[in-house]
């Protein structure tokens, strides 16, 4: 694999005319990612921590003469905050801000509120490993009648039912976000706009999947960091011509 923390793949200058750009920023820590926890559609939110990297994501990100017309986001109050911290840091409160639950962290079944290390022990990290890295393998589904299902929340009232998940795998997570991307984001970018959306982990790894064509073996290996913008750059196609994390020392 080719990714890490620090600017990979910058092209020589000319190649940047004519180009669009997107920016993808996993939320900042949250209050299960602390305690270790399945979280998946569970709406907990940030820690202090977390506060922080969406702040220093936003000042990163104005420092180095960034700036967006329309940003996207699940409807999980991580995400949501994150994108408060980025905006405000950008003073960039007034743009739309369209919630989808399209881009919602992927559903972590009968998992979620487990901790990782216990789950582990129990089934061995193998297993864990395949339920939490695998493309297409998900984990265990949440009964119907548990109440950890999302039927009753009023934020996915306008969902079909047969649309809420009971769990999913990377892959049901990739199909379920490109509806959203197909008939909004990407005609934004490609309208010129400067589109921002902060996510999830894995709904960020469905997204650089799809975009960078990461075969279903290589995408194991993937993981996205809290709270550190990904800056792609696309090609009319919407092909990636370069990506990278923006951080302290690459912004300079
Ligand atoms: O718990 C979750 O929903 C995700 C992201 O925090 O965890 P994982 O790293 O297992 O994909």
């Amino acid at each position: 694999m080719i990714w890490r923390t620090t600017a990979v793949h910058r092209p020589p200058y000319y190649l940047y005319i004519y180009m669009y750009q997107l920016v993808l920023i996993r939320h900042g820590q949250s209050t299960w990612n602390n305690e270790n926890r399945f979280t998946g559609w569970i709406d907990v939110d940030l820690t202090h921590k977390g506060i922080a990297e969406a702040q220093q994501a936003g000042m990163l990100l104005k420092q180095a003469g960034y700036t967006f017309d329309v940003a996207y986001t699940s409807v999980l109050k991580r995400a949501i905050r994150t994108l408060w911290h980025v905006q405000d840091k950008m003073d960039l409160m007034y743009i739309p801000v369209v919630h989808s639950w399209r881009l919602n962290e992927r559903h972590y079944g009968a998992l979620s509120g487990l901790n990782k290390a216990e789950t582990a022990a129990k089934y061995g990290n193998e297993q864990v490993l395949i339920w939490r890295r695998s493309y297409d393998t998900p984990p265990p589904a949440l009964n119907p009648s548990d109440p950890r299902t999302s039927y009753y929340d009023a934020r996915y009232a306008d969902v079909p039912r047969e649309l809420i998940p009971l769990t999913e795998s990377l892959k049901d997570a990739v199909g379920r976000a490109l509806p959203i991307w197909n008939k909004s984001i990407a005609p934004a970018i490609q309208a010129g706009r400067s589109v921002l959306i902060t996510a999830h982990g894995n709904s960020i790894r469905a997204l650089v999947k799809y975009l960078n064509e990461v075969s279903d073996t290589d995408i194991v290996g993937l993981n996205i960091p809290n709270g550190v913008p990904l800056i792609y750059k696309l090609d009319e196609s919407l092909k990636p011509i370069t990506y990278y994390y923006l951080t302290a020392e690459s912004a300079h």
